[in-house]
C-alpha cells in the first residue's frame, strides 16, 4: 500500500490513472498542474508521483527536479507522449524510476510499474525499519494465567485501538506487540519499534520524527523519522515511561491529530499508524510525581494488557524452556539437548525475576556449558524462588547471575560440583557433562584444587 500523487492537466487521464492504482489499495491524490503537485508534495508525505511531462505552466520535468531536491526519497514515474523518448531518458537521468508512453494501453502495465517503484521506495527505508519477523513465537502453551491475556490480545488486534502492554521486564511485551501486529489487518504493513530508554533525548526525537537538512549540527541530509516509516503499519514504543517531557508533548500531538513535523521542518505530515506502547513502570505513579503526562497516559492506555510474570505462569515454563533450548542449540549448531527430570524441577522452582529473558539466558548458558546430551540442574544456575514471594518483585538487575562472566560462572559451577562430590574428579566430570581431561584443563586454568 502506497501513497501516490497523480499529476496531469487532463481530468480524464488523471481519473484513469487513479482508478487503476486504487485497484491495488493505494491511497491516491490528484493534482491538475505541476504547481499544485508541488504544493501537495510539500504539504504531505508521498511515496510515488506519477506525472505527465507536458503541462501548461510547470511541466513534469521541473516538478521532478524540484521534488528531487527537496525530497529525494520520493519515486517518480513520468508519462510521456508517444515518440518522445528523449524526454523520458532525461527524466530518468534526473532520478525518475521509469516512464510510460501515452496513451496508456491499460491498467496492467501501470500497476506493475507503480508497485515496482513502491518496492524500491520501501527498499530505501529497509535499513531503518524493523520488519516483523516471519517466525512467530507461541504466546502461551495453555497456562490459565495467560488464557485471558491471549484472548484480549487476539480481540484487540482486530481493532485499531492503542494498546498499553504492562508487565515486568522480560515478560514478552515486545513479542506480544508483534503478535498484535501480525494478527491485525495491518500485518502486511511495517512494524516499527523504538526503545525509548536507549537513546538520548535529541537522538530519540530525530529518530521518531525525522529531521530536515540543517535542522541541527550534523543533520547533513533530510531524514525520515520512524513514525513516517510506520505509515500503514504498527508503531511499538517500548519503555514509554522513560520519555522526557518535551517528547511526551510531541507524541501526544501525533496521537491526537495524526500529524507532526520533522525536527526543523514546517511541513505537516499526516500518518496512519496503530500505536502499541509498553512499560514495566508504574505510569500512574509517574503521573503523581510529575514525570509522566496524564493526558498522554490516557491516550496510551485505551486498552491496557498486563503480562503476568513467568513465576505465575508455571504451566508455560517447561514448554517455553523446550523452545528456548532448541533455539539456543540451533544457534550453537549442536544437537538439541534434553532436560533431565531434576533440571525440569529446578526450572519450575525458579524465581525468574528476569522472566522469559532470564529463562532464555539460563538455557543458553547451560547449552554452552554442557558437553553431554542431557542438561542437568548444575548447568542451569537457577535462582530459587523466595518464599513467600515478595509482593512487588524488583526488576531483574542481573546481580545474581547476569553480571557474572561465563568464565566466572563456569569456575563457580565446577567448584560447587567438586564440593558436592567430595572432590572426586571423575564423578564431577560426569556430573558436569564434560570429559575428565577437559575438567583437568579447566581446573588448571581456573587454579582450582
Ligand atoms: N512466547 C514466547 N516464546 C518464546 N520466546 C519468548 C516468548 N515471549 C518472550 N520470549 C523471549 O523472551 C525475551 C524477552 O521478551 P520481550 O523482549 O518481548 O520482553 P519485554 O517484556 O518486551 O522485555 P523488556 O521490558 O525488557 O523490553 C526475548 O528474547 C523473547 O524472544
Amino acid at each position: 500500500m502506497g501513497r501516490i500523487l497523480v499529476v496531469d492537466d487532463e481530468e480524464g487521464v488523471r481519473s484513469f490513472l487513479a482508478e487503476s492504482l486504487e485497484l491495488d489499495g493505494h491511497q491516491i491524490e490528484e493534482a491538475a498542474s505541476g504547481e499544485e503537485g508541488l504544493e501537495r508534495l510539500r504539504a504531505k508525505s508521498f511515496d510515488l508521483v506519477l506525472t505527465d511531462l507536458r503541462m501548461p505552466g510547470m511541466g513534469g520535468m521541473q516538478l521532478l527536479e524540484k521534488a528531487q531536491a527537496e525530497q529525494p526519497e520520493v519515486e517518480f514515474i513520468v508519462l510521456t507522449a508517444h515518440g518522445n523518448v528523449e524526454n523520458a531518458v532525461q527524466a530518468m537521468k534526473l532520478g525518475a524510476f521509469d516512464f510510460i508512453q501515452k496513451p496508456v494501453s491499460g491498467p496492467a502495465e501501470l500497476r506493475l510499474l507503480a508497485n515496482r517503484a513502491l518496492e524500491r521506495r520501501r527498499l530505501k527505508d529497509q535499513a531503518e525499519v524493523v520488519q516483523a519477523t516471519a517466525e512467530a513465537p507461541v504466546l502461551s502453551y495453555g497456562d490459565p494465567a495467560m488464557t485471558p491475556v491471549v484472548e484480549a490480545l487476539r480481540k484487540v488486534a482486530r481493532t485499531h485501538a492503542t494498546v498499553l502492554l504492562l508487565g515486568e521486564s522480560g515478560t514478552g511485551k515486545e513479542v506480544a506487540a508483534r503478535a498484535i501486529h501480525r494478527m491485525s489487518d495491518r500485518a502486511q504493513g511495517p512494524f516499527v519499534a523504538i526503545n525509548c530508554a536507549t537513546l538520548s533525548e535529541g537522538l530519540l526525537e530525530s529518530e521518531l520524527f525525522g529531521h530536515e537538512k540543517g535542522a541541527f549540527t550534523g543533520a547533513t541530509d533530510r531524514k525520515r523519522g520512524r513514525i513516517e516509516l510506520a505509515h500503514g503499519g504498527t508503531f511499538f514504543l517500548d519503555e514509554v515511561g522513560e520519555l522526557k517531557p518535551a517528547i511526551q508533548a510531541r507524541l501526544l500531538r501525533v496521537l491526537q491529530e495524526r500529524a507532526f513535523e520533522r525536527v526543523g521542518g514546517t511541513r505537516t505530515l499526516e500518518v496512519d499508524v496503530r500505536w502499541i506502547a509498553a512499560t514495566h513502570r508504574d505510569l500512574r505513579g509517574q503521573i503523581a510525581d510529575g514525570t509522566f503526562r496524564e493526558d498522554l497516559y490516557h491516550r496510551l492506555s485505551v486498552f491496557p494488557v498486563k503480562l503476568p510474570p513467568l513465576r505465575e505462569r508455571k504451566g508455560d515454563i517447561l514448554p517455553l524452556a523446550d523452545v528456548l533450548l532448541a533455539r539456543a542449540c540451533h544457534e550453537l549448531k549442536r544437537p538439541v539437548l534434553k532436560l533431565s527430570e531434576a533440571a525440569k524441577k529446578e526450572l519450575l522452582g525458579g524465581q525468574w525475576t528476569g522472566n522469559i529473558r532470564e529463562l532464555a539466558n539460563a538455557l543458553e548458558r547451560a547449552a554452552i556449558l554442557s558437553d553431554g546430551e542431557i542438561l542437568e540442574p548444575w548447568h542451569l544456575l537457577v535462582e530459587p524462588a523466595r518464599t513467600p514471594a515478595p509482593a512487588a518483585a524488583p526488576a531483574a538487575t542481573g546481580a545474581e547471575t547476569g553480571a557474572m562472566t561465563l568464565e566466572e560462572m563456569e569456575r563457580r559451577t565446577i567448584e560447587r560440583v567438586l564440593q558436592e562430590v567430595g572432590g572426586n574428579r571423575r564423578e564431577a566430570s560426569e556430573r558436569l557433562g564434560i570429559g575428565l581431561r577437559t575438567l583437568y584443563e579447566k581446573l588448571k586454568r581456573y587454579k582450582i584444587g
